[in-house]
């Protein structure tokens, strides 16, 4: 604009000048001074105006403070960086650069918060415009348009949608008008591993999430089971190959605006692999509507997730697509979690046989007179509940979280974020920092004791349920999930490790960007307590 100015008036000036040049004519003294003062002002004054100009934009540039970043690759830029176990990589980093790194994953902008004091800012500080999440192919696909809960952007209908699945699915009452179910579905797992032949070790993998799938099967379809309706095998294949679109890495995913991404998509088959998913899912849900509306179907005594979200279909308060999408949330954000945390814990527990012994001590002490816990128990067992929120802060089970968005130009620990960038909250390296913890690799329940640190997002150090706005809504239920199979697994049945294998032989490898689950099955050997 400046520059423009100072050309216009230089215009000007040799205007003038080449006009009284050209006509001879003689000018009258004063008015050739005014001339010549007329020219010269603005060319004396423009330079000094284009400097400050540019200093402006410089300064303003100067302002904008970035996080560190690392030195990125050419065309995929930190990528490489999300491929194996992102959350190990990005604490490497966090403890290089600090708590707040920038990212550049292919032609997205990304932020990795990696302690307590960063993630407050991001999600309770500015939680209002970091709370929206990024589109991805995959996952707009498996949630019928972002449709859903989890994978939404954030706006009324998400709202609405996240109010309906508290107050239908799992709130405090809810979930306690489903004990019995719970009870129920746990009393006879128990029962049948307390007659497993002796010695026979048991695969805790396929017990654990068949039981999980079966509860929230029970609470959200009403006694529907997905693993017995299609078979474990290619249900937990189906399950898992979800889990694997939802956690978006696809080339369109980190180029977007490329349209070369979406044909690589095509070529490597990623579409159509998508589409597969999809379809089965698809014909699970319709599968589970069918039957809901069936004249002949057996009411239960209380309406299940889908008896309700059929009835507002029905009143055209929402989409058939918004209803299956909230049946997908809660059986995958559901059925993965829990069973994922209760093998991690059992997984510590026999590799701390001193811990397992207090536990099951504790346990048997207070249910003395019964023959089986209750989740009425729960409130009781304090050291149990130092378990399951040590298995948690070793292993969430989403260990950076659901990726969010940013709405807004936020500020965190002074770094400037800009609209539109990707943030990850790196929660498994914030419960491994020792700057929050002390011997943080140990498992070391009592490290609880006499501390109000809970998991329900006002303690920063320790959020595997996340925190702000878009906390898990099912804390309660997915909590009570895990510390009452817990409980009962270890009230009534010992536990061993397979003949000939020691604790060291447990491995703690683990996999999946996502969901963070064990690598390799657990496999150990019960035997009913007497
Ligand atoms: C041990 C059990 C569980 C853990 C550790 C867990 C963890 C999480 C985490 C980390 C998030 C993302 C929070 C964020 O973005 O800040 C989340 C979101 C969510 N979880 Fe859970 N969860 C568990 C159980 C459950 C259960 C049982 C259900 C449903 C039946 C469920 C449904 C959801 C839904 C719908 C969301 C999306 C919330 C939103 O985006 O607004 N979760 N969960």
């Amino acid at each position: 604009m400046f520059l423009g100015t100072y050309i216009q008036s230089f215009l000007v000036c040799t205007t003038v000048f080449s006009k009284s040049a050209t006509t001879m004519a003689p000018l009258n003294p004063s008015v050739e001074l005014k001339h010549v003062l007329l020219c010269s002002v603005p060319l004396l004054i423009a330079p000094v105006v284009i400097l400050l100009y540019f200093q402006a934009v410089g300064n303003k540039k100067k302002a904008i403070r970035l996080p560190p970043s690392p030195l990125r690759l050419p065309i995929i830029g930190h990528l490489h960086l999300m491929v194996n176990q992102p959350h190990r990589s990005l604490q490497k980093l966090a403890r290089s650069l600090g708590p707040v790194v920038q990212l550049q994953l292919g032609g997205v902008a990304a932020v990795v918060v990696s302690s307590p004091e960063a993630a407050k800012e991001v999600l309770k500080t500015h939680d209002v415009h970091c709370c929206s999440r990024p589109s991805s192919p995959g996952a707009n696909l498996i949630t019928y348009g972002q449709q859903d809960i989890a994978f939404s952007p954030y706006n009324e209908s998400w709202r609405e949608r996240r109010k309906l699945f508290v107050s239908e699915l799992v709130s405090s009452q809810r979930v306690q008008s489903f004990a019995h179910a719970l009870e129920a579905q746990v009393g006879d797992l128990i029962q049948s591993l307390s007659r497993y032949p002796p010695s026979e070790p048991v695969n805790l993998n396929e017990t654990l999430f068949t039981l999980i799938d079966g509860f929230i099967g029970t609470v959200a379809f009403g006694s529907m089971n997905g693993a017995r309706l299609m078979k474990y095998a290619k249900f937990q294949q189906v399950f898992s190959e979800a889990m694997v679109a939802l956690s978006a890495f696809s080339a369109q995913d980190f180029f977007p605006s490329s349209p070369v991404s979406r044909w690589f998509d095509k070529l490597v088959g990623l579409e159509a692999r998508y589409r597969r998913i999809f379809m089965e899912l698809d014909a699970y849900f319709e599968m589970v509507l069918s039957q809901h509306m069936d004249p002949g179907r057996v009411k239960p005594e209380k309406d299940d997730l889908v008896d309700v979200l059929i009835n507002l279909w029905k009143e055209q308060a929402i989409t058939k697509d918004h209803l299956k999408a909230l049946i997908m949330d809660a059986f995958i954000g559901g059925t993965t979690t829990s069973s994922v945390t209760l093998l991690w814990a059992m997984s510590e527990l026999i590799k701390n046989p001193r811990v397992m012994k207090k536990a099951q001590t504790e346990i048997r002490d207070m249910v003395a007179d019964k023959q089986s816990v209750q989740v009425d128990d729960l409130s009781k067992l304090k050291y149990l509940k130092m378990v399951v929120k040590e298995t948690l802060r070793l292993h969430p089970p989403a260990p950076l979280l659901v990726p969010r968005e940013t709405m807004e130009h936020v500020k965190v620990l002074g770094y400037d974020i800009p609209p539109k960038t990707r943030i990850f909250v790196n929660v498994w390296a914030m419960g491994r920092d020792p700057a929050c913890w002390q011997k943080p690799e140990e498992f070391y329940p009592e490290r609880f004791e006499n501390t109000s640190i809970d998991f329900h997002g006002s303690h920063h150090e320790l959020l595997p349920f996340g925190a702000g706005r878009r906390i898990c809504p099912a804390i309660h239920m997915g909590a009570t999930i895990v510390e009452f199979t817990l409980a009962s697994l270890l009230h009534s049945l010992d536990w061993e490790l397979p003949r000939g294998m020691t604790s060291q032989d447990v491995s703690m490898e683990g996999t999946g960007r996502q969901v963070f689950c064990r690598k390799t099955p657990l496999y150990l050997v019960p035997s009913s307590y007497k």
